[in-house]
């Protein structure tokens, strides 16, 4: 589903992401873990068409989109949730949701509702005043509105309690289980993550360590020094 080929990318000068070359199939749930400034936000920026300066390909279902612009990845199938909950904080749910949507409302709407009953009943309510986990699944349940094959999700359980951590990365799992969605996700919380994923990509100063099936990071926490 996605390639990607000896991918670079630079901040001016700062080369970020050395020679990076994977494939993920579709249907795959897969982590991407690191240190803080590993790249690992650099390597879904580039991912979803968002980086300037970049070199090497990448591929969705064979089309290169590595120079498209976001929104044109977007159209395509590619679903991004930033880091830190970016939810319409004076808006209710059903606006955060109706904003998120543009021209895709109904089925998206009604499929956001069945994978997050909570945002269902609370959909009048505000959206700052939602909790911290609520805002989180807002913010993939607005990454959902345009219906992607591929979600790519930024450190969603930042600041959370761990018991809210769990439930959000069971709602990611079921994402994939009930839309057959493919999944990148950015962890810091490993533990958690790798019982939720396939397969784990590790990162070290912009260079892949580590590419391959989480229950071997779960077997082997010695491994774990890697990141
Ligand atoms: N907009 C930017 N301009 C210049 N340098 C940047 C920019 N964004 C990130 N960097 C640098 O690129 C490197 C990789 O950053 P990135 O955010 O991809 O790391 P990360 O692995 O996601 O880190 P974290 O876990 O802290 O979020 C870091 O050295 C960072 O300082």
């Amino acid at each position: 589903m996605l390639q990607v080929e000896n991918l670079n990318a630079y901040y001016g000068k700062l080369h970020v992401l050395h020679d990076l070359s994977f494939t993920i199939g579709e249907g795959e749930r897969v982590a991407v873990f690191g240190h803080n400034g590993a790249g690992k936000t650099t390597l879904l920026r580039a991912c979803v068409g968002d980086l300037a300066s970049v070199s090497g390909a990448i591929r969705y279902r064979g089309t290169p989109i590595v120079t498209n612009e976001a929104h044109v990845n977007v159209g395509l199938g590619l679903g991004l949730v930033q880091q830190g909950a970016n939810v319409f904080r004076e808006l209710s749910v059903r606006e955060n949701l109706l904003i998120a949507g543009l021209r895709n409302q109904g089925r998206a709407q009604e499929e956001v509702f069945g994978l997050f009953p909570l945002l269902k009943e609370r959909r009048e309510q505000i959206a700052g005043s939602l909790s911290g986990g609520q805002q989180q699944m807002l913010a993939i349940g607005m990454a959902l509105m345009t219906q992607p094959s591929i979600l790519l999700l930024d450190e969603p359980t930042t600041g959370l309690a761990p018991v809210i951590v769990r439930d959000v990365l069971h709602s990611v799992s079921e994402i994939n289980r009930n839309r057959g969605t493919t999944i990148v996700v950015v962890e810091q919380n490993v533990q958690a993550t790798l019982e939720h994923v396939d397969r784990a990509i590790v990162l070290k100063s912009g260079r892949i360590v580590y590419d391959g099936p989480s229950s071997t990071l779960l077997e082997q926490e010695s491994l774990w020094e890697l990141f």
